[in-house]
């Protein structure tokens, strides 16, 4: 369960007020998207919540506390620039952070846990279709190959809430294609909240289950940093169950239904109506 509410929430850099009295919630495994005009205050709103910048005014809540002050595992970020590290190899790229977590001093795990957290992590690689690149360097990889290494680097710690900035704005249409649909899977498969910010119309109904627009509805030609920006449209995008996890929830649904039907199956014998016994 991941809820998060942005209560009253404004940001303000001395007297340029970039968003003014941001106020709504967001549902448990809600697919956010974020559109509005260049220079709105879209990132500020993804860092406040992963908490690298604070709100000057109100509060945001991550079920019902307020965040964390430091950036922590339940958060992870994707940013459209490729945010790998150039000197480690695909799969220590995955790793790193754990073990950076894991062994403060030496940044590297030993023994029992680094085979766990190898195996997490070439299951992950796997599962973004890296597996066979994890030797690799970064430099070895297309932008679109290093973009599915940064969603699994932010995958690694199973955040409940993945912020993508822009992920898919470098690349080109084919890989922007591939990528919808790896997204979209992984937010199905681990039930995780995304919040993801884009200036394309198309990829934000695309792939989102909420639409919200943010503007500056008034505006001070004379002095532009006198109002901030708010949420100015919030649209239903689209059910959540989308129709594949309906069917996969149908046929997992009906797996269970006979395997428990099998389990309480009466025994042939009696289940044979008594008028036709021959005994
Ligand atoms: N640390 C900071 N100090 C001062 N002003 C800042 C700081 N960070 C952001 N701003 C200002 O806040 C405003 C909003 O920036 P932000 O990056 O959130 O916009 P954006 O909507 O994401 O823009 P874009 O779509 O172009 O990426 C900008 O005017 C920016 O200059």
């Amino acid at each position: 369960m991941t809820e998060i509410r942005f209560e009253h929430v404004w940001k303000e850099y001395g007297a340029h007020i970039v968003l003014e009295d941001v106020d709504f919630s967001l549902a448990d495994h809600e697919f956010l998207v974020v559109i509005g005009p260049s220079g709105v205050g879209k990132t500020t709103l993804l860092r406040m919540l992963l908490a690298q910048e604070r709100p000057t005014r109100g509060r945001i809540l991550l079920d019902g506390q307020p965040i964390a002050a430091e950036p922590t595992a339940d958060r992870g970020v994707v940013f459209q620039r490729y945010s790998v590290f150039p000197h480690k190899t695909v799969l220590g790229n995955v790793m790193m952070g754990p073990q950076w977590a894991g062994s403060p001093l030496l940044g590297r795990l030993f023994g029992v846990k680094r085979k766990s957290l190898r195996d997490d992590a070439m299951a992950l690689l796997e599962r973004v279709g890296l597996a066979e690149h994890a030797d690799k360097y970064p430099a070895q990889l297309s932008g679109g190959m290093q973009q599915r290494l940064a969603i699994a680097q932010a995958l690694i710690n199973k955040p409940k809430v993945l912020l993508l900035d822009e992920p898919f704005g470098a690349l080109d249409p084919g890989s922007r294609r591939s990528m919808h649909v790896l997204v979209r899977e992984l937010w199905e498969e681990r039930a995780m909240t995304i919040v993801m910010v884009t200036h394309d119309l198309m990829e934000a109904f695309h792939l989102g289950t909420r639409v919200v627009a943010v503007d500056r509805p008034r505006k001070d030609l004379q002095a532009p940093e006198r109002f901030g920006a708010r949420i100015t449209s919030d649209f239903c995008a689209k059910p959540r169950i989308v129709r594949d996890s309906m069917k996969f929830e149908a046929a997992r649904l009906r797996a269970a239904a006979e395997k428990t039907l099998a389990e309480q199956a009466i025994p042939a014998e009696r289940a044979t109506p008594a008028a036709s016994r021959k005994d």
